[in-house]
């Protein structure tokens, strides 16, 4: 008798075997809400090292630079469709008034001070496990119950909560979900709850722990079906490529609103960054290098040519592959 979920050592792999589990062996078939889905309710996965957190698959186009920009958009607990719209266009339709996200939103739920004590849900779990490191209360929850009251609304949270414990010096992370879209959603929301994960475990100066992401309905659409296949197609020909990935340093409230700034004048700026002009950014290089994916977009966005030589040159050997499985038109490998 097992009591423990499936574990994998990166995401990539646990990604692989869901999206396998659900093709070959689907539960239930559904239809909600105008999309058909064929399912498999309670799946769980356990990843060791949750920093590796991107699938290095050609056939899934993984959007890194929309990655980054989703996780830093909850981190700094904002809701506006203006920043996240411009990565991801589809999301345009989600939103009620064309200005704001509600469900799809999860960081003005964990980032943004509730009205309670003044600090957020993330700070109140930070500061619990600073006084009681082996505490079982450091939730965060973010579906709420008001949600289900018009019955009609687009955008309803996946998510129920996100869990840490600190264990043996380690921080181990659970995200709890009603819902995930086992294609595009769960690759999203993993890197997202990852970094969380990631940005916690550097505040309390603690190592990284396990990442398990538990899931009610996790499904696959029809439609998505061939892009599955794909996948499962690559999976089977060749082990996916290895990438050295780079641990997220301590990183202060104001680092992360300097890297937001650029962020915003990065995308509304009409001028062509050079790698030394990144360089001077003030921020740790793991963050610059985060910077260089957005200018590398904005010029993918905006430019009709190849990603200028030396900003695609200092992406790292990773993000480099991730863009040109993306755009291989715009991002010219070494
Ligand atoms: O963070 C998210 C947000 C949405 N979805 C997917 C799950 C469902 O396929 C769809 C939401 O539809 P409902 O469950 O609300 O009907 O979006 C995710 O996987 N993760």
């Amino acid at each position: 008798m097992t009591l423990t979920p499936a574990t994998f050592d990166t995401f990539g792999d646990a990604y692989v075997a869901v999206l396998r589990r659900i093709h070959d062996q689907p539960e239930y078939d559904t239809r909600g809400r105008g999309k058909d889905a064929v399912e498999v309710p309670n799946i769980s996965f356990q990843l060791t090292d949750p920093i590796r957190r991107s699938p290095y698959l050609v056939a899934r186009r993984t959007n890194i630079v929309f990655n980054y920009a989703e996780a830093l958009w909850y981190l700094s607990g904002r809701d506006d469709l203006a920043m996240i719209g411009y990565y991801a266009p589809r999301l345009e339709k989600l939103s009620a008034d064309g200005i704001r996200l509600t469900g799809t939103a999860y960081g003005p739920r964990l980032f943004a001070a509730d009205g309670t004590d003044g600090r957020s849900q993330f700070d109140r779990v930070i500061d619990l496990l600073r006084h009681d490191p082996d505490s079982k209360r450091a939730a965060m929850l973010v579906m709420r119950p008001d949600e289900l009251v018009d019955s009609g609304n687009p955008d309803v949270a996946c998510t129920l909560a996100l869990q840490f414990l600190l264990r043996d010096g380690r921080l181990h992370a659970t995200a709890s979900m009603r819902g995930n879209d086992a294609l595009i959603g769960l690759l999203c929301d993993t890197f997202s709850f990852t970094m969380i994960q990631e940005l916690a475990a550097r505040r309390l100066g603690v190592d990284v722990g396990t990442y398990t992401h538990h899931v009610g309905s996790m499904h696959i659409n029809v439609l998505d079906a061939a892009r599955v296949e794909a996948i499962l197609a690559e999976a089977d020909r060749a082990p996916a490529p290895m990438f050295p990935c780079s641990e997220m340093p301590d990183t202060s409230p104001e680092e992360l609103a300097t890297v937001l700034w650029w962020e915003q004048a990065i995308r509304h700026g009409g001028t062509t960054l050079t790698v030394d002009a990144v360089a001077r950014i003030p921020v740790s290089g793991y963050w610059r290098q985060v910077l260089l994916l957005f200018e590398a977009y904005r010029q993918i966005r905006h430019i009709g040519d190849p990603v200028t030589a030396g900003i695609t040159a200092a992406l790292t050997a990773g993000n480099r592959w991730l863009m040109a499985a993306r755009w291989p038109d715009r991002i010219g490998m070494p």
